[in-house]
């Protein structure tokens, strides 16, 4: 919020809350105004982190994250709406133009960054459509139905064109499942004796034995979720040999590692000490690592009326894919009035088009860990190592570092971004010439540029090269090998970047 407002005020915006709208009359006025908005409202949806390493430029009318330029638009056309529910009748019209003007930007936008969803027909989804039945009769309203797509398992497909905030899902609170459901089990008596066990690891462990409940709620839920998750968790030897110089190698085995110490604290004793309420084969380290599986890809934050925010299995938005520029921006707080999750649209989606949500600002290596894939685009979470002695380098597109140039090493290594290629994203390039802009330093500039540059030449023969054989390859190898493939591209990027970087510099020294 500090920071936010810094920004504001470095940009000499007048924090007291109003926007003037100068010359409305004028030809351009609504341009110009929703410029002004959207300078503002930019700032206003980024996190702490996103203005850290968009501080020069985070007003650019340039696309530096789609995300944050939906959610700014949308930020926008909310504040209109309720300028106009609360009758300013003197600026009615401007408030209609603005409105306008954000609905038709939403659509350029959607149009722009559109991803081609392929139906796959040879599956049947008969048991989708049976628990899309189910959640009918259960009070659900969906504007979505299900389909293979491509590369992506099951996802949810809009039946009709659907417009900024109209509701794709709606589902009430009794076809959530709930810590509720863990409480009123016989084994909650038992799980709550153990020292420091979450209530997380409790629904765990009920879904566990639930999933093979003839009688359960929520059968037709279990019976449509996939037999096996594929996700870094269930990486094989071969994939994680492939991931040899990345950060992933690292991140997968340690998760798998912390599961594995807390499947060992929690079994075969609760099977021991508790046979009818545990059973030995519904508890098996597979079977555990399973249930992890589909709490981390399928797991859902919910705010509930009380305050109380919970995960929770959400049935039918659990076949929503991921998307770095979503749909569904804002889900996940319970509505007291109807008392269901809604998920209103903040981009237009047209008919038989696949509807995404967001799972959150994740880096590739989470996604690939705790989900199993990696997101079409460039990814702005993405973090790059930088050694041992730096920190961790977030990837973020555009800009090099702050104002102030670059001071030293550590400032630069926290300051650093990556682009996907030169031509548009020159991020080194820019710093180097904000540098120039700023300081007469330019020796210790290079220098510091080419110890990044050095730095990521090692990073980059560390990774190596990949020879793969597509046709026989196993998915889990497939994805190790495409997410390395992603980080030498990205180091190659900031190496290329550097290398030129150096070459400014150096003639700027030469002209001393
Ligand atoms: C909540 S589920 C979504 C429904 C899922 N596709 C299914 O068939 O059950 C999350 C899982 O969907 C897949 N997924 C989600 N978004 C994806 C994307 N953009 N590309 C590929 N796979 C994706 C991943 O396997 C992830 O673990």
């Amino acid at each position: 919020m500090e920071d936010d407002k810094k920004i504001l005020e470095d940009k000499g915006f007048n924090l007291q809350g109003q926007v003037v709208f100068e010359n409305y009359s004028g030809p351009d006025w609504t341009n110009k105004t929703m410029d002004i908005l959207l300078q503002r409202a930019r700032i206003m949806c980024s996190d702490e982190v996103e203005l850290y390493f968009a501080g020069v430029d985070v007003t650019s009318v340039h696309l530096y994250n789609p995300r944050i330029e939906l959610e700014a638009l949308h930020t926008i056309l909310s504040f209109l709406d309720k300028a106009l529910c609360s009758g300013y009748h003197t600026i009615n019209g401007i408030l209609h133009a603005l409105r306008e003007l954000s609905i038709k930007m939403i659509q350029e936008l959607g149009d722009k960054i559109r991803l081609e969803t392929i139906i796959v027909t040879n599956y049947s989804c008969d048991k989708e459509r049976h628990l899309l039945q189910w959640g009918k009769s259960k009070g659900v309203r969906s504007k979505l139905e299900v389909a293979y797509v491509e590369g992506a398992g099951r996802g949810a497909i809009a039946t009709e064109d659907l417009k900024v905030g109209d509701i794709a899902l709606e589902i009430p609170v009794s076809a959530i499942i709930s810590e509720e459901l863990v409480h009123e089990s016989d084994m909650f008596p038992i799980l709550e004796k153990i020292d420091g066990i979450s209530l997380e690891t409790m629904m765990l462990l009920w879904s566990m034995k639930e999933k093979h409940n003839p009688d359960s709620k929520f059968k037709l839920y279990f019976d449509a979720l996939p037999e096996v998750f594929n996700t870094g968790l269930s990486f094989g030897v071969n994939a994680i040999m492939a991931l040899d110089g990345t950060l992933l190698l690292e991140e997968t085995v340690q998760a798998k590692e912390h599961l594995r110490t807390q499947y060992d604290e929690l079994f075969p004793a609760l099977c021991n000490d508790h046979p009818g309420i545990f059973p030995t084969e519904l508890y098996t380290w597979d079977q555990f690592l399973w249930a992890c599986e589909l709490w981390y890809s399928n797991g859902m934050k919910v705010m509930f009326t009380n305050g109380k925010l919970q995960t929770c299995l959400v049935p039918i938005a659990g076949f929503l894919n991921h998307s770095l520029c979503p749909h569904i921006l804002h889900y996940g707080k319970v509505d007291s009035a109807t008392n269901s999750l809604r998920f209103p649209l903040s981009r237009p989606c047209n008919a038989g088009e696949q509807c995404y949500l967001s799972y959150g600002k994740f880096s590739s290596s989470h996604l690939v860990t705790f989900y199993g894939f990696l997101p079409q685009g460039e990814n702005p979470y993405d973090v790059m190592p930088l050694g041992n002695s730096l920190a961790l380098l977030p990837f973020l597109h555009m800009h090099l570092c702050k104002s102030e140039g670059l001071d030293n090493l550590d400032f630069c290594s926290r300051h650093v971004e990556v682009g996907d290629s030169l031509q548009n994203t020159p991020n080194i390039m820019a710093c180097v010439q904000l540098g120039l802009a700023f300081r007469e330093n330019f020796e210790t500039e290079l220098e510091i540029l080419e110890a990044l540059r050095s730095t990521f030449e090692d990073m980059l023969e560390t990774l190596g090269e990949t020879d793969l054989d597509d046709r026989s390859t196993s998915w889990d190898v497939k994805l190790a090998v495409k997410f390395k493939d992603q980080q030498r591209r990205i180091v190659s990027s900031i190496v290329t970047s550097c290398y030129y970087g150096c070459k400014l510099l150096e003639d700027e020294l030469l002209k001393k």
